[in-house]
């Protein structure tokens, strides 16, 4: 397996909040990590680094294949494009010096890998989340790109669209891409990843199974008055979705370990939420491959 690039003893500080200490791990050609972890763990900020957006305190990201490209696409989506996907394409491909022909083969290439090429003509501000996430992605694939990094791409999509954006990827594997993504949803991991990263205390580890990192988690779906604030149990839930109801109040659906599932409830109870479902999520027992 060839090592594509290693992240070496990488740290990261915002003032005085240490968010990455000494981080070290290594990408492979052609597969697929996830980058797990609760809010506010650092996931972000490490894509980042690794992605040239931002710099590291200290450490190195060492690339290990001559002229390595890596696409980075942030967590956000356009939400008022005008343009057609095609146009909007062929624009960002002009600005990065692309010329003309090969900029065309690639567009009608990626409309086609990506299943769009009956929208190719439809203007994006109509688009669903999911294929505004799409064009994001074709956007960072127009230049020649090895590894791919997506913060977040699957959440606020319905079922279907993740189901879609799934196959998408993985037939981005099987074309000789790598990509390295960070979810919430560690269910949603299972049919699409390879290795499994955990950023926790300001350090990562690799996950040896699906089941260590969905293990003894409970979901729990709630309604939540918009004036209360959530800080109390903010500590021990994960955030997975929020959504504004029609009568003003969120309805938030959380991620909580079956320790912390009691302690949740009865804050959430006394904060005046309404509980809609709790289910405990699933685990499969399968084995990642174990190198680092
Ligand atoms: N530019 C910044 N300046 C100061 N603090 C920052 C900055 N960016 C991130 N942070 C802080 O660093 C920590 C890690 O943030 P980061 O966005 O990397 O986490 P995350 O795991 O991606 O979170 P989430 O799952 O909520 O997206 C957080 O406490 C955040 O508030």
């Amino acid at each position: 397996m060839n090592t594509l690039m290693e992240v070496q003893n990488i740290s990261k500080q915002y003032k005085t909040k240490k968010v990455l200490d000494n981080i070290s791990f290594s990408i492979y050609g052609e597969e697929i990590v996830a980058l797990v972890g609760k809010n506010g763990s650092g996931k972000s900020t490490l894509l980042k680094i690794i992605g040239g957006i931002i710099d590291s305190d200290s450490g190195a990201v060492t690339r290990h294949v001559q002229s390595l490209k890596i696409g980075y696409v942030p967590e956000i989506t356009p939400s008022h494009v005008l343009f057609t996907p095609e146009e909007y394409l062929f624009h960002m491909g002009k600005i990065s010096g692309i010329p003309r022909k090969p900029l065309q083969e690639k567009i009608d290439q990626l409309l086609e890998i990506f299943n769009m090429l009956e929208a190719r003509s439809t203007r994006i501000t109509h688009f669903s989340k999911g294929m505004k996430q799409k064009i994001m992605i074709m956007q960072a694939m127009l230049e020649e790109t090895h590894l791919l990094i997506l913060d977040e791409p699957l959440s606020g999509l319905d079922p279907r669209a993740q189901n879609e954006l799934e196959k998408t990827l993985l037939s981005l594997k099987e074309k000789g891409y790598s990509i390295l993504l960070t979810c919430h949803e560690t269910k949603l991991l299972e049919n699409l990843v390879d290795r499994i990263l955990l950023i926790e205390g300001s350090q990562v580890k690799q996950l040896e199974s699906f089941s260590e990192a969905s293990n003894q988690n409970n979901q729990i779906v709630f309604e939540f008055p918009s004036h209360k604030s959530l800080d109390s149990v903010l500590s021990f839930i994960q955030i997975n979705q929020m959504r504004t109801l029609n009568n003003g109040n969120q309805e938030l659906t959380v991620t909580v370990k079956s320790r912390d599932t009691d302690k949740a409830l009865l804050a959430l109870l006394q904060h005046e939420a309404s509980i809609k479902e709790l289910m405990p999520l699933n685990s499969k027992k399968e084995q990642f491959h174990t190198h680092f």
